[in-house]
């Protein structure tokens, strides 16, 4: 597939015809050619080391040098950072004007920020004036409305006189530079919320990685097919409720090879050592991201991937060694920010290395060389799957995922569907095979279960039997095992639906994290909780049955 891009250039004044092919992620342009700075080229390429513009440098950056408002939607690891970066560097380091204190926040000349607390700012902060602003970024713009800021990010247009369907006196939207602000919006994935967002905080704006076939913006017919650096009409259109947001608003990198695991829930902790271990050693994988759902499950998986020892044959007589022989680092929000920022480094420069890690590595983050992720805790809505995926596959590089689900969950695979995201089944049992019998005949005629494979049961009597000996580690397992249930509880709307709480066997849960026995404290707690989320939902049926009478 190839699609047209008309660029646009305000300082050379061309507008060159490329074609681009589908998993394409350079351009075949300087970043010179684009119109920038020449020394800003130079030391993109001397201190970056960035040769040649990606792609959607090449649309966005001519775009944005152009003045006009800019929708970036863009597939993860595309480099979306430099495509608003660099021309906002190229527009400051051309301005001559001397600041002033009075000036406001061009004394600092470009200000990051979450949306609460600017908009805090904003309202409160009498010293923060933001007369002369003249680009407003909203980057991550469906990370923004999946954490419910879309209201503060409303308030922020408001406040900044940037709203679009508002009226607004023009001299306000003129900054020092002599021209209107400029706002500009980028995204991995679009949804109706982001779409509507984009509807009324951008005027007449430049359109970027949306094309006629997979637009997810409805326009009026003589609009069809004007989207690849074409004008958006002027009007705002309504969106159509019974638009489904599918395929093409998820951009996935086309080089990833996704796949899922059915793991049953006693064999979780088993089959995740052993995938691990193989695509490290048999894969020459470099670097892993396992992802858990909470912090205390990647503080147990941490101390026990770190220390679990082995016995590579039956005999007492062989010395142990670690079972997974890589660096291993561990990243979540109950780190201290400096012990973050330093395995951040580590992380980054190590060669071989596995990282465990909440959902803060799931977006935004760079590591380079991901080989591979894992999505060991199952991720929520569709788009947190796009975004974690994103970690890998970067910038054209090969890259593969692994979601892991329990054959309960598998209904998951239908909603990823839904939003065009296919993955394959991986060869679970190949791997399992690879590793050497124990105890019993490995190639037994038909496998009954996962649970009966004989490395699956050797492995998981032999974790068992290490955790029950170190009591630290039992604590942690118990700790994380509390967490890993009340997370799953957490599901919300339809994923209720896929993750049910009720079909869980706490007893397999507490295999998957290496206890021969269910704590009973959980036990108690965690039916408290099963009852009150009954007794919930039969007042909220109760309720809405009194609404409708
Ligand atoms: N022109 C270029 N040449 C080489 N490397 C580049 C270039 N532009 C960006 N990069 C590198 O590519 C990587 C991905 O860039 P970036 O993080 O901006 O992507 P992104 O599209 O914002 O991803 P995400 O949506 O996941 O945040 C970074 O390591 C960045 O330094």
């Amino acid at each position: 597939m190839s699609s047209s891009i008309e660029y646009i250039n305000e300082g050379v004044k061309t507008t060159a015809k490329k074609m681009v092919k589908e998993g394409e992620i350079f351009a075949s342009c300087t970043f010179a050619s684009l119109g920038l700075d020449p020394t800003l080229c130079d030391q993109l390429r001397d201190k970056m080391g960035f040769e040649v513009p990606t792609l959607v440098q090449a649309q966005a950056i001519p775009a944005i040098l152009s003045r006009r408002h800019v929708l970036v939607n863009a597939a993860t690891g595309t480099g979306k950072t430099v495509a608003y970066l660099v021309p906002i560097i190229h527009h400051l380091q051309k301005s001559t004007r001397r600041t002033q204190r009075a000036d406001g926040t061009f004394g600092i000349s470009i200000l990051v920020a979450t949306p609460g607390r600017l908009l805090d700012h904003l309202k409160n902060t009498s010293s923060f004036l933001y007369s002369n602003l003249h680009w407003i970024v909203f980057d991550e713009a469906d990370r923004i409305f999946e954490l419910g800021c879309g209201k503060e990010v409303e308030e922020i247009l408001d406040h900044l006189g940037s709203r679009r369907n508002i009226h607004v006196k023009k001299d306000n939207a003129i900054s020092s530079f002599g021209f209107p602000q400029q706002n500009l919006l980028f995204s991995a994935t679009l949804n109706e919320k982001v779409i509507h967002f984009a509807k009324i905080s951008l005027e007449n704006p430049i359109m970027i990685g949306l094309d006629a076939g997979d637009s997810a913006l409805e326009f009026q017919p003589s609009e069809r097919g004007r989207f690849l650096g074409q004008d958006i009409n002027d009007e705002v259109q309504p969106i159509r409720k019974e638009k489904s947001f599918s395929i093409a608003d998820y951009k996935i990198p086309t080089q990833l090879v996704q796949s899922y695991v059915q793991a049953p829930c006693g064999s979780r902790l088993t089959v995740l050592f052993s995938v691990l271990k193989y695509l490290f050693e048999r894969e020459s994988f470099e670097k892993i991201l396992v992802l858990f759902s909470t912090c205390d499950a990647v503080d147990f998986h941490y101390s026990l991937f770190g220390e679990f020892k082995f016995s590579s044959s039956e005999s007492e007589s062989r010395p142990e060694h670690l079972f997974l022989k890589c660096k291993i680092f561990r990243l979540h929000g109950s780190m201290k920010p400096e012990d973050r920022r330093t395995t951040f480094q580590a992380f980054k420069t190590e060669k071989l290395a596995l990282l465990l890690s909440t959902d803060i590595a799931a977006r935004g983050l760079d590591f380079p060389k991901v080989r591979c992720i894992i999505q060991y805790d199952p991720p929520g809505e569709a788009i947190e799957y796009v975004h974690r995926v994103g970690r890998t596959a970067r910038l054209g590089e090969r890259g593969d995922s692994l979601l892991f689900l329990q054959p309960t969950e598998t209904d998951y695979l239908q909603d990823l569907q839904n939003h065009g995201v296919s993955l394959t089944e991986y060869p679970l049992v190949k791997v399992l095979d690879s590793f050497p019998a124990r105890g019993r005949k490995q190639f037994v005629e038909k496998l009954v279960s996962l649970e009966s494979h004989s490395w699956i049961m050797f492995l998981q009597r032999a974790v068992e039997s290490f955790v029950a000996a170190e009591p630290g580690m039992m604590k942690l397992a118990q700790k994380a095992f509390c967490s890993w249930v009340r997370a799953y509880t957490a599901h919300r709307g339809e994923l209720k639906r896929i993750f049910v709480v009720k079909k869980l066997h706490l007893g397999h849960v507490a295999k998957s994290f290496a206890l021969k026995q269910q704590p009973s404290v959980v036990g108690k707690s965690f039916k408290k909780q099963v009852k009150k989320r009954k007794r919930d939902s039969r007042q909220d049926v109760s309720s809405s049955k009194k609404r409708t009478l």
